[in-house]
């Protein structure tokens, strides 16, 4: 285990999702947007680091890319009000949230939970951790990432319906965040389908970026 992941094992204990938290995703898939944050979570053997593959998981025909703004949890955070969320911000992480989506649009249909196809070995990919004074905008920053070097994903964080503090809030009333847990606050528009052999770059504005392939 490569000294970075062991400690983001270590300290990162649950990862906690919201998801449809952008307008233009919303938008572009044709969907309301949801009247509060809708959560689900990944468990930490899900992290990796550059330099490991995501792998496909078995039986899995269609694996998704979402980028995302990670938000690392610095201290136990229990019904925290919005205006005090940022005292409970340890830094960020850029993280993927791949997606095994026909295992994802087949649980959906059946109405049967999301673990496995979030889940999955490898499927949180996060880049080094971002000291919070590198990113005073967190609410407008830029998220990007290409495929094979072609954009796919590019947005602002500005364009989530609910911001960082209130998903925060929202999770500490009945969920305990720890230190070292991140949290994961929704894809822009544009995720989509990568293959085994692409190369997946993903940046937040120029003040970080990564890169992940895909292996089977
Ligand atoms: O995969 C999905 O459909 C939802 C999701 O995680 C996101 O919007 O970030
Ligand atoms: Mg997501």
């Amino acid at each position: 285990m490569t000294e970075r992941l062991k400690q983001f094992r270590e300290i990162g204990k649950k990862v906690v999702a919201v998801c449809r938290n952008y307008k233009g995703l919303t938008a572009a898939q044709g969907i309301p947007n949801p009247k509060t944050p809708s959560l689900f979570a990944k468990p930490t053997t899900a992290y990796i680091t550059e330099g490991q593959s995501i792998r496909i998981p078995e039986g899995c025909n269609l694996l998704y890319h979402e980028v995302e703004l990670g938000v690392v949890i610095n201290q136990n955070c229990s019904n925290v009000a919005v205006s005090d969320v940022d005292d409970y911000i340890g830094g960020f992480v850029l993280a993927l949230d791949m997606t095994a989506k026909d295992f994802h649009n087949e649980a959906k249909a059946n109405s049967r939970p999301w673990f496995l196809s979030k889940g999955f070995d490898t499927s949180c990919p996060v880049s080094d951790f971002i000291k919070k004074e590198k990113v005073p905008n967190y609410q407008d920053v830029r998220l990007w990432l290409k495929v094979d070097g072609v954009i796919k994903q590019d947005d602002s964080t500005s364009d989530m319906i609910f911001s960082v503090p209130e998903v925060i809030s929202y999770i500490s009333k009945y969920i305990t965040l720890e230190e070292g847990d991140v949290v994961l606050t929704g894809t822009p528009d544009g995720q989509g389908p990568v293959t085994e052999g692409q190369i997946m770059e993903a940046g937040l504005a120029d003040i970080v970026s990564m890169k992940f392939s895909v292996a089977k």
